[in-house]
């Protein structure tokens, strides 16, 4: 695949094409073989995904892979504290485009569960996770044009607990100001120790936030994305 020119911080690679579906289906396929290696050596194997416009094409493509989709554990980096069926909902996304064809046999863990807000519904959504193996084999972030990465967002006032490695929560509500809807979101220190980890971007915009958060790599809580900027990171883009 043609790189853009841009200089990488070390151990973090960049796969990227013109071509979203192409990248989409590339994605697919590093993401697969990973899942397979995971399943010969485990029993079990968790796959995290995120929710907004850029993951469709990935999802329809991983949903095609024959893999023993019944051992994988899919579940959502972050969410908003929507019903199913909204428009919004990031679960109703994975359920109608990656939970589908093959995958339709994986064991989806939802961060969205009964509750009038995400911190009312925080214990039924740590109940749902109880099963969920530490570290998480595979992660797939995206990033906003804000430098927020999951639902970690600059704008969010619980973003400290959120980025605090010493953390012992795997899930917090998030309520930023920028945002519609209220979020919940697994945390930093759960997210950074996935085994693998793809950042996954569409469109020129997001490169030169990318730039931009590579510029300042210390100052994390401005751009929470810079937290996953590290060593065997793998960045797949296309405009
Ligand atoms: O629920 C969400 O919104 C996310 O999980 C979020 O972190 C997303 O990945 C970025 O905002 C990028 O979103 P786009 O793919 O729509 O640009």
């Amino acid at each position: 695949m043609k790189m853009p020119d841009m200089p990488l911080p070390d151990g973090v690679t960049l796969e990227s094409g013109e071509d979203p579906q192409e990248v989409a289906e590339a994605l697919a396929a590093d993401v697969a073989r990973f899942l397979v290696q995971r399943l010969e050596r485990a029993d079990r194997a968790s796959l995290v995904v995120s929710g907004g416009s850029t993951p469709l094409p990935f999802f329809r493509a991983l949903s095609q892979v024959d893999l023993d989709w019944s051992r994988v554990d899919v579940l959502l980096a972050d969410e908003r504290w929507v019903p199913e069926g909204d428009p919004a909902s990031n679960t109703t996304l994975v359920r109608e485009n990656l939970l589908q064809n093959k995958a339709a046999d994986a064991n989806f863990l939802s961060l969205k569960q009964v509750g009038a807000t995400p911190e009312e519904g925080l214990p039924r959504v740590r109940s749902a996770l109880a099963g969920l193996k530490l570290p998480l084999d595979v992660l797939i972030l995206g990033m906003g044009n804000d430098g927020h990465t999951a639902s970690l967002f600059p704008d969010a006032p619980e973003l400290p607990d959120a980025m605090d490695l010493e953390s012992r929560d795997l899930v917090l509500a998030m309520n930023p100001p920028s945002q519609a809807q209220q979020r919940i979101t697994l945390t930093r220190p759960v997210l950074a120790g996935a085994r693998y980890t793809a950042l996954h971007l569409k469109g020129n915009d997001k490169l030169d936030t990318l730039a931009a958060a590579m510029a300042r790599p210390e100052a994390i809580m401005a751009m929470p994305v810079r937290a996953f900027l590290k060593p065997g990171l793998k960045v797949f883009w296309s405009p």
